[in-house]
């Protein structure tokens, strides 16, 4: 993939300039990525309006965009998003209602692949959560080291709540970050938590007032690998992760026809349109 590169100010940075890197390739310009010209620090903003939700081409983008990365030597990450008020709504439960089942294995594989590449990066990543988070957000939010969030948001994985089984790739990343009873606790009661809770039960690292102040954290904390080997920083990362990894990469056909199965029964089928249709009728209350 190409990116064309222009300077300009960052609404996120104030005057701070920095490298605008547009995705030329992906025709729904659905990731914008900036590079701070002073930290070496990149930023991935999700921008798929409403909502960010997860569809197939949202997720190739993410996990090109990490590949990418990795290979221009970025030193740090930070995952965010263009809107003011979500971070990522989850998957798009289009793509699992009603599927065409030779795009539904695309889906999930493709999904499987983006958990590797950000679980497994081998470049520090900050989540700057903007934003709710729930379900495939708060995967995604929680396959990176580090957590920030604005306050009055909610973050969790609410799959048992609409009739979900969260499959293992869902749940790896949200045991990492919390204590097993309290993980276990959260997944089978489909809870979401506001950004205080969420704190306080070290799901997010820190809580900010504004993006900015955010973006400020994020900095600091992918700041504190400054002085360490770069190399050395990964493969210690990758001994804490590499069974997880390797489980799902020698598991993925199994995870892959697991989900096809679960998805397209009739009953979880009944139940994902009714939830679309609460979702969709949730405002004209
Ligand atoms: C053995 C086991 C094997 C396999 C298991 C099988 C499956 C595992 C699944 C994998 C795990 C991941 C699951 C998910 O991520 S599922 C998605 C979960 N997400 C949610 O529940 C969030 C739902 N959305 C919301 O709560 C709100 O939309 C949100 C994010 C808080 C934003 O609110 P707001 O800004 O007010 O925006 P709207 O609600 O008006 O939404 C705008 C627009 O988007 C539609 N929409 C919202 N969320 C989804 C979604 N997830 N999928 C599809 N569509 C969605 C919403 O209806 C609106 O559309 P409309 O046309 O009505 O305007």
């Amino acid at each position: 993939m190409f990116f064309q590169i222009t300077k300009a100010a960052t609404p996120l940075t104030g005057c701070r300039r920095q490298l605008i890197l547009r995705s030329l390739s992906s025709s729904t310009n659905n990731i914008q990525i900036e590079v701070d010209n002073k930290t070496g620090f990149a930023t991935v903003s999700m921008n798929r309006p409403p909502v960010n939700l997860l569809n197939l081409e949202l997720i190739n983008s993410l996990t090109r965009s990490m590949k990418e990365m990795e290979q221009n030597k970025s030193r740090g990450i930070i995952l965010t998003s263009t809107s003011n008020s979500v971070f990522s709504g989850g998957l798009d439960i289009k793509e699992l209602y009603r599927p065409d089942v030779q795009r539904l294995r695309e889906f999930w594989t493709a999904f499987q692949d983006m958990w590797l590449a950000w679980y497994g990066s081998a470049v520090p990543t900050a989540a700057l959560i903007n934003g709710h988070s729930p379900a495939g957000g708060c995967v995604l939010a929680t396959c990176c080291e580090y957590r920030v969030m604005l306050p009055k948001f909610t973050i969790g994985l609410n799959e048992a709540k609409f009739g979900l089984v969260p499959p293992p790739v869902v749940r790896i990343s949200f045991k990492n970050v919390l204590p097993l009873r309290i993980a276990e606790l959260a997944l089978c009661q489909g809870k979401l938590f506001t950004s205080n809770d969420a704190l306080n039960i070290g799901l997010i690292d820190e809580l900010a007032k504004t993006k900015e102040e955010g973006y400020e954290k994020c900095v600091k904390f992918l700041q504190t690998f400054r002085k360490v080997d770069p190399v050395a920083r990964s493969l210690t990362k990758q001994q804490f992760r590499g069974k997880d990894l390797d489980d799902l990469r020698k598991g993925k056909q199994k995870d892959l026809n697991d989900f096809v199965e679960h998805v397209t029964q009739d009953d979880i089928q009944m139940r994902l349109g009714l939830y679309l249709e609460q979702l969709h009728n949730r405002k004209k209350k």
